[in-house]
């Protein structure tokens, strides 16, 4: 996507080089900088500090952090050991395996001088699908906006509530939920977003409305408490969001908060979407809320807030009195029965395995 009229991906790699470049997105919306990840570390330090995150992007950055690993170290011990670092990284979103085994499987064969250069090779090819996947995934969710439009006698703009971050940097580009939202924009179907702050990370205040601010189209920033209150009153059509694990019932794991935005849409009617690609369903598990290791992040998260001061430094302020004891787990499970549906690349599906087998018949 473009940034003051410049062309960029989240991540990419110089050439054929042995580094790649990422959006610090812990900057964002204050100051947009760059960092190199060059070594396995970096890329574990890069997914842990949320430098790069999303459902996708960790999945892209992992298989590139691996692939700098076997590069230092190509032996069989270092394909388990790196393996195991990186996945230990952040434990819910399931894009990070996904990559990872893709990966460790198509470098297991190879002669370990052979396993470097191949899993640059595998990395690359993961960062080319995504974007594509994500471009396919946003034709079949702005299909779903534009029915909504027309319903409307295409009076006045959809108006889409969503939240966290799904757009462009939580990828390689376009996003998943917010990649819905840009194509429909881009089809000239007038939308409206309303964008959840989502504490205690902040990523729809800090960086979808950046996003959305950068593309143009109409957004506002609302508290994350808001969102049923709107509901309630007719001014919500539909509630777009991401996922960073999807069960083979349908039941969605996205950013805390979630599953009560998908109460508030069952309750008042508002149809509720999970925008996600193949890579985020996870075959293995079927109950979420029984099965999904949620991660719990520093309590330092909720008890202090970051911002931009007066003189431009980003400063950190503590909200809470010292001493004061705070829980962070970062995701919630919706069960599939609040899902209305599921956008892949390969179309919507209803949130159940029948739904989602018939759309991934190899997986019956
Ligand atoms: C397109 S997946 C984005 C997904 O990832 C976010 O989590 P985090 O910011 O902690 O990486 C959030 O759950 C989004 O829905």
């Amino acid at each position: 996507m473009k940034v003051d009229g410049v062309a960029y991906r989240s991540i990419w790699r110089e050439g054929d080089g042995a580094a790649v470049t990422v959006v610090d997105q812990t900057l964002l919306p204050h100051r947009f900088e760059t960092l190199t990840i060059a070594t396995v570390a970096e890329a574990i330090d890069a997914i842990k500090r949320m430098v790069v995150r999303g459902a996708p992007l960790i999945g892209v950055t992992g298989a590139y952090g691996y692939a700098m690993a076997l590069a230092a170290d190509p032996s069989d011990a270092n394909l388990a050991s790196a393996y195991d670092a990186l996945y230990a990284a952040r434990p819910t979103a399931v894009n990070l395996r996904w990559a990872l085994d893709i990966v460790r499987a198509e470098m297991e064969p190879l002669a370990p001088e052979a396993r470097a250069a191949a899993a640059f090779a595998t990395a690359d090819r993961l960062h080319a699908e995504d974007i594509r996947t994500n471009e396919t995934m946003a034709a079949h969710g702005a299909a779903l906006i534009r029915e909504i439009w027309e319903e409307k006698g295409r009076s006045g703009p959809v108006n889409i509530l969503t939240h966290c971050n799904t757009g462009w940097i939580a990828c390689v580009d376009w996003g998943t939920a917010l990649g819905v939202v840009y194509h429909a924009h881009d089809q000239g179907i007038p939308v409206h977003v309303y964008v959840d702050e989502t504490r205690p990370r902040n990523q729809g205040a800090s960086l979808t409305t950046w996003e959305l601010g950068a593309h143009g189209v109409p957004h506002t920033l609302i508290a994350d408490n808001a969102g049923g209150h709107l509901m309630q009153h007719g001014a919500v059509d539909i509630c777009l969001v991401g996922a960073d694990r999807v069960t083979a019932n349908g039941d969605a794991c996205n950013k805390i908060g979630t599953y009560l935005k998908a109460l508030a849409a069952h309750d008042n009617g508002v149809p509720f979407y999970v925008v996600l690609p193949s890579s985020t369903i996870d075959w293995r598990i079927g109950d979420g809320v029984a099965e999904i290791e949620i991660e719990e992040r520093a309590p330092d998260e909720v008890t202090h807030i970051s911002g931009i001061a007066g003189d431009g430094t980003i400063v950190k302020v503590r909200l809470a009195p010292k001493g004061t004891k705070a829980a962070n787990p970062a995701f919630d499970v919706t069960p599939a029965r609040l899902v209305t549906g599921l956008v892949t690349e390969r179309g919507v599906a209803k949130a159940s395995r029948e739904g989602l087998v018939a759309l991934f018949p190899e997986r019956g």
